[in-house]
């Protein structure tokens, strides 16, 4: 087995050898494209890509689950516990934020990407930027093929000195960009709050005095967000790229705005197959991440995920990842006096599991395994 660092890892073509470095972010020109270049050739480079794309099933099975927010919170709460435990990822409607709202910010990021690239440039990722700017973010740097996609990561808080850099005019679309970048933000994080109290009480752990109440709150009040925007280009020959590789998130969980042209796929077991999230106008994809199934001591489990293109239409997709601050150790929950008293998981910062990820790049071992203290079936014991 090769575990690959980054320093032995060959990039492909010198715009990845550039960004390697940290230098610049400079990606192949996929507007022009006729043909797909060999640098962007996959062929079932992830072991998991080489599972069959599920047929849709309305009538149950291959269906991604639904949650339904319109009915109330508490109304919904029963179906989030099903949805997070059985498939770790869902669709979420009647959140209150509207489709046009949604679309609004969307045409955004479109204009962002339909800049011409030095203007994008100026905004790419720098060395030492933490995971700002325009560019691949790191982690994908290493696959020793690219994708075909353009993404842009800010943090919320930063996002008028960020974009200063792509617009350092500061005009009309600059200002027009910003507000609804902030708009995003400031309805994702509210939806956050809201689906994090109703995963507590999912969990059968919310309230004050209940044995997760007081992590609840802390949470979150310290709760963090990263938008990524994500440009998946059409594609002359959409079966040999990758839009984005079989992954889980790493944080507590997201909030993916898609297109309506759909892309985004989960990742059912047993056998392994992947199935197509529907582009359905005005609803968020929510996907567990890996320090919330750490969190919950396995309860909710993190789903793997990719995007796939097509030869018709560019796809945009926004997802708005929550997690903890940097130095918040993530400890499994577990009720005091409850048959299961024992944590799963052993506590990790983020930073530290991303070290263990890291590590594991290019093995087909988890870095949820390699934090496991005990084998799941020893919960009840
Ligand atoms: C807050 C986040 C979440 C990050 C890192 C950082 C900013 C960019 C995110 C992504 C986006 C693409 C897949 C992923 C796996 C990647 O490489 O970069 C994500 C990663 C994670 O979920 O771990
Ligand atoms: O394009 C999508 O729908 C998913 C994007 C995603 O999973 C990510 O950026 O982490
Ligand atoms: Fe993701």
């Amino acid at each position: 087995m090769q575990i690959m660092t980054s320093s032995s890892t060959s990039p492909t073509s010198p715009l990845a050898a550039a960004a390697h470095n940290g230098v610049a972010a400079a990606y192949f020109n996929f507007r022009g494209a006729e043909r797909v270049p060999e640098s962007h050739v996959w062929k079932g480079m992830h072991e998991k890509d080489t599972a069959p794309v599920a047929a849709a099933d309305a009538d149950g099975g291959d269906a991604v689950p639904v949650v339904d927010m319109s009915g109330g919170d508490d109304a919904a709460v029963a179906a989030v516990a099903r949805a997070a435990e059985e498939w770790g990822g869902f669709l979420l409607v009647g959140h209150g934020v509207t489709a046009e709202a949604l679309a609004r910010v969307e045409a955004q990021a479109a204009r962002l990407f339909a800049l011409p690239a030095d203007d994008k440039a100026r905004g790419a990722r720098r060395p030492g930027g933490g995971n700002t700017g325009y560019g691949v973010p790191p982690y994908l740097l290493r696959y020793p093929k690219q994708m075909w996609a353009e993404g842009y990561t800010f943090p919320p808080p930063a996002i008028r000195d960020e974009f200063r850099r792509v617009w350092p005019d500061a005009g009309d679309d600059y200002h027009r960009f910003c507000s609804a970048m902030e708009e995003y933000d400031s309805s994702m994080r509210a939806l956050g709050e809201r689906l994090l109290a109703m995963f507590f009480k999912a969990l059968g752990l919310a309230g004050n005095d209940a044995p997760g109440g007081e992590t609840e709150r802390k949470i979150r009040e310290t709760l963090t967000s990263t938008i990524h925007l994500n440009m998946f280009p059409r594609c002359p020959d959409p079966d040999r790229v990758v839009g984005l590789a079989a992954h889980t998130d790493s944080g507590f969980f997201t909030f993916i705005l898609q297109s309506p042209v759909p892309g985004l796929q989960l990742l059912r077991h047993r056998p392994d197959r992947w199935v197509t999230v529907p582009g359905t106008p005005g609803a968020l994809i929510v996907v567990v991440g890996d320090l919330f199934h750490v969190l919950t001591n396995g309860h909710f489990h993190s789903v793997f995920h990719r995007a796939v293109v097509n030869r018709e239409r560019d796809r945009i997709s926004m997802p708005y990842f929550l997690g903890p601050p940097a130095d918040m150790k993530v400890t499994p929950l577990v009720a005091a006096g409850s048959p299961e008293s024992k944590a799963v998981y052993q506590a990790v910062t983020w930073p530290e599991y991303m070290a263990v990820r890291d590590k594991l790049f290019g093995t087909n071992i988890s870095a949820l395994s390699m934090i496991r203290v005990a084998k799941e079936e020893d919960k009840e014991s």
